[in-house]
């Protein structure tokens, strides 16, 4: 996979949005610049069923307008069904391996916590690495051991060259941090979903990523 898709990557679902209404949001984001987006509909007032297909394929056509890759947390017969770019699954969301052979040839990223989870998660084929969280976030409800970016140079220091992306609790003062650890980009949710103006918030952001990766 192309590790520059990751340089901003939008995580979001209905719960995350004051509004509870994630269209426009996507909509301003893809506008001021992410290069990925994640659909995860999770937490109070998120849709299921029949609602959340269409939700999803609502989300995913802003996506393909903008040539921006559509991904879905969790959800593998959903990612199947919409015929999604990729899913992405975390350490208790089945088989890595399994999930690698029913998605052949689309993205699958995995979330990892240390070096080992990052290790497994290779060879059992992840095309990326979700590194987190880095800072504390209220965001999740069931949050692991905050590591902070060090877990990142751990994995860079054991040889482990898979785009990797970091995500808990980052703004645009921490984005700069979090790249020169080793991450070839960031995963957002409130810092843009929460924000006044997501275009401007993707914007800073992607900014903030693109000075370090310019001179790194
Ligand atoms: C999904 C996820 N995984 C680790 S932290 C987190 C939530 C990130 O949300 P925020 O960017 O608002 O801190
Ligand atoms: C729990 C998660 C950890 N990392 C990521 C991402 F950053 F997108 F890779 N997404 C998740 N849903
Ligand atoms: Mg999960």
């Amino acid at each position: 996979m192309n590790k520059e898709l990751l340089k901003l990557y939008l995580v979001m679902g209905s719960s995350n949005c004051g509004s509870g209404e994630p269209l426009p949001v996507l909509e301003s984001a893809l506008k001021g610049g992410i290069t990925l987006f994640q659909f995860r509909e999770k937490g109070n007032g998120a849709r299921s069923g029949q609602g959340k297909i269409k939700l999803a394929h609502e989300m995913m056509s802003r996506c393909r307008s903008y040539g921006v890759p559509f991904i879905v947390n969790d959800d593998v017969e959903l990612a199947l069904t919409l015929e999604a770019d990729g899913v992405h699954i975390g350490q208790d969301d089945g088989s890595i391996i399994e999930t690698r052979k029913r998605f052949a040839g689309k993205v699958l990223g995995v979330s990892v916590h240390n070096v080992q989870e990052a290790h497994d998660a290779m060879k059992f084929g992840a095309d990326y690495l979700g590194v987190g969280p880095m800072y504390f976030t209220n965001t999740k409800s069931d949050l692991h051991e905050v590591k902070g970016p060090d877990v990142i140079k751990d994995i860079r220091a054991a040889g482990i060259t898979l785009p990797i992306v970091g995500i808990g609790g980052i703004d645009k003062e921490r984005a700069g941090i979090v790249v020169e650890s080793g991450a070839d980009g960031v995963a957002v949710i409130s810092a843009i979903s929460q924000a006044q103006c997501p275009t401007a918030a993707a914007r800073e952001l992607l900014y903030e990523v693109e000075k370090i990766l310019h001179i790194t």
